[in-house]
């Protein structure tokens, strides 16, 4: 069996430019004679070539020790999370257990015992980075469980000290490889067909090597297409239960003693459940094509088709991205696309990348912004989607009584919680930040500090709305890198004052029509700054949604025009049309009494009735309500026509 591998530039169109990764013609290791196959091939002993520049795969020794003490073979083969089946293989193997125990608190022991030192010795700055690089090898040497919770804190540029997330992003994607020649076995396995009937060209070493797969880039031979072949590390799921049944025991034990309100067990089930969820590739070729279908239409952004036919629970084929990394390139307009993308994703259809981290996210060679690893989703439940906006535009609006509840509605507080104690404590912790206005209110400090004052309340973040924070806060981290000034809240803000402004959920209708009326009093302030807002927000989203036939300022100009006509504007227009109702009628009361004051004035003899007592305080604000509602359109009719469109 052979496998024809001509020299990459002859073959392959010059956009994808894989020189990079297919070098020239060698021998595949399919071609070799093969090791006769068992049904469970052992796993590999020394890796092949070193991406991240740790001299030995650890994680490779790791699987291999556990395959010998007999780990593997049942806990490999679990399809989802199954704690009591964990438990009933571990249990059964305490020598295992302890000595892998062991191992994790040796490790870890033994680099708090260094930071101890230095610290005593004065010299933890000194030894700061040396530190941090120590960690990564750890977490690296420890194996994929601890891989993927360093990477999930490493894009909160607002809890780790920079040292600790500069190394701990090299995790993101540079993990030692194992063997090619038991990735191609693996290939063969899962698809049942040989390498070179699959694929015309496959890249002699994987072009990248995560926590839980390596891929390659290959061509299939049935089409043509250049595509990318993610192979699931051997051994993963043995490893990561085991340490998933120790982690739980630590959990147990660190609740007990602090006494913690956070019941870390219950934490640690949920992000084993969405891990095991990862590991399934089927699962995950069929969220990328639901992905794709869904904002693979927004401007600019670039979802990868799936090739369903060749992926199997532990391959996984999809169409290639020639991309350099989002936050190598630096480039804010992606980032906006990626705001825009990640509301969409969480507030129109509520179906999310849950694992945006910066390796996930590149910048395609024509400019889009392009989606990677499908494997963590989230759901964003239309109930949350509503108490996540109406929180937003409280916050906004200092409304901390109506915070408090939401903050209920969220899960955010048990709803034993003293409300008007919470609403004093939110007060001081937002009452600065919104005062500096919206533009300037930092994702990742409000969530910071939210945590630390909440405490006493039993505040806790259910694991839903974690990834909902991380999926913006990650956004705002890769910009905050290269614009210091950076506000995800500033850009998505407009965004919220569109949905409030056009959803037709009685939820959203009733927060609209409190926010806007206090105790009757039409506060037509609010709805100048809701849709001068949301004007911002169409005027943009114009640039990100594909107009076809428009150019993107006449698109503004009849956004602007037509919101209130149109028949998702119905609710604002039915508040207008009162509000104008009333302005009008008392328009007709004033100039009835202008004219009759004017006339009175004129006759010879007294007017019997007194002009000036038919006009009402109220009707004067219906006035001046009247006077402002037409110079706020006359405005967004102006606004509705910006000359800077692109941002680009
Ligand atoms: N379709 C693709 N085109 C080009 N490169 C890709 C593609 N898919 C994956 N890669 C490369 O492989 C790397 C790892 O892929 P991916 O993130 O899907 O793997 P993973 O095992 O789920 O990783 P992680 O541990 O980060 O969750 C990516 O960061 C990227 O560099």
């Amino acid at each position: 069996m052979t496998i024809l591998l001509l020299p990459p530039v002859s073959l392959f169109p010059a956009k994808y430019k894989p020189g990079a990764f297919l070098k020239p013609a060698r021998p595949l290791p399919s071609s070799r004679p093969r090791a006769p196959r068992r049904r469970e091939s052992p796993p590999p002993r020394a890796a092949g070539a070193i991406v991240s520049g740790v001299d030995e795969d650890a994680f490779t020794k790791y699987s291999g020790y556990l395959f010998e003490n007999g780990a593997s073979s049942a806990a490999e083969f679990l399809d989802e999370y199954d704690l009591p089946a964990i438990s009933a293989i571990y249990r059964r193997k305490p020598v295992l257990l302890l000595r892998r125990s062991l191992q994790i608190g040796a490790t870890f022991g033994r680099w708090f015992a260094l930071r101890y030192l230095d610290s005593i010795s004065d010299r933890s700055d000194e030894m700061f980075k040396v530190r941090a690089a120590e960690l990564r090898m750890i977490l690296l040497e420890l194996g994929p469980a601890f891989v993927k919770i360093a990477q999930a804190v490493s894009s909160r540029a607002d809890v780790i000290p920079p040292a600790y997330l500069e190394e701990l992003s090299l995790l993101q994607d540079r993990i030692a490889p194992f063997s090619t020649e038991i990735a191609f076995s693996m290939i063969e396995k899962e698809l049942g067909l040989p390498i070179d009937i699959l694929f015309s060209e496959i890249s002699p070493e994987p072009v990248a090597a995560a926590s839980l797969g390596q891929v390659y880039q290959a061509r299939l031979r049935s089409s043509g297409k250049v595509v990318a072949v993610k192979v699931q590390r051997p051994g993963v799921r043995a490893a990561i239960s085991l340490d998933i049944f120790i982690l739980r025991y630590i959990a147990g034990l660190v609740r007990r003693a602090a006494k913690l309100n956070t019941d870390l067990q219950a934490v640690i089930d949920e992000w084993a459940s969405s891990l095991f969820r990862e590991m399934d590739y089927r699962a995950e070729a069929r969220n990328g094509l639901k992905f794709r279908k869904l904002y693979g239409r927004l401007r600019d952004v670039f979802v990868p088709e799936m090739f369903m036919e060749q992926t199997s629970r532990r391959v996984l084929v999809m169409e290639w991205v020639e991309g350099q990394k989002l936050t190598e390139v630096k480039d804010l307009y992606l980032v906006e696309v990626g705001v825009y993308c990640s509301l969409s994703q969480l507030l129109e259809h509520g179906f999310y990348h849950a694992d945006p981290h910066p390796g996930n996210l590149l910048r395609t060679s024509d400019g889009k912004l392009a989606y990677l690893d499908f494997g963590m989703m989230g759901e964003f439940k239309k109930e949350f989607q509503d108490g996540f906006i109406e929180a937003c535009l409280h916050l906004v609006n200092r409304d901390f009584d109506a915070l408090a509840k939401d903050f209920v509605t969220l899960g955010l507080l048990p709803p034993t919680a003293q409300k008007d104690e919470v609403s004093k404590a939110l007060t001081g912790v937002f009452q600065n930040a919104v005062n500096k206005g919206v533009r300037n209110i930092s994702f990742g400090d409000l969530s910071g500090n939210l945590g630390r004052t909440m405490y006493k309340f039993k505040f806790r973040i259910p694991s839903y709305f974690s990834l909902v924070i991380r999926s913006l806060a990650v956004l705002e981290g890769i910009a905050i890198s290269f614009n210091p000034d950076y506000k995800v809240l500033s850009s998505s803000y407009p965004w919220i004052a569109r949905k409030v402004l056009t959803d037709s959920s009685p939820q959203l209708q009733s927060t609209l029509q409190a926010l806007l009326y206090k105790e009757g009093v039409f506060r037509i302030d609010r709805l100048e700054s809701l849709l001068t807002e949301s004007l911002r927000a169409r005027t943009e989203q114009s640039m990100v949604r594909k107009e076809v036939g428009k150019t993107d300022s006449t698109a503004a100009i009849q956004q602007a025009l037509s919101f209130t006509l149109s028949e998702k504007g119905a609710f604002v227009r039915e508040i207008l049309m009162q509000e104008f109702a009333k302005g009008i009628d008392a328009l007709g009361l004033a100039t009835l009494d202008s004219l009759t004051s004017a006339v009175a004035s004129r006759l010879p003899f007294a007017f019997p009735y007194s002009a000036s007592s038919s006009v009402t305080d109220e009707d004067i604000a219906n006035l001046r309500t009247l006077r402002r509602l037409l110079l706020l359109l006359s405005r967004l009719q102006k606004d509705g026509n910006p000359n800077t469109v692109r941002m680009k």
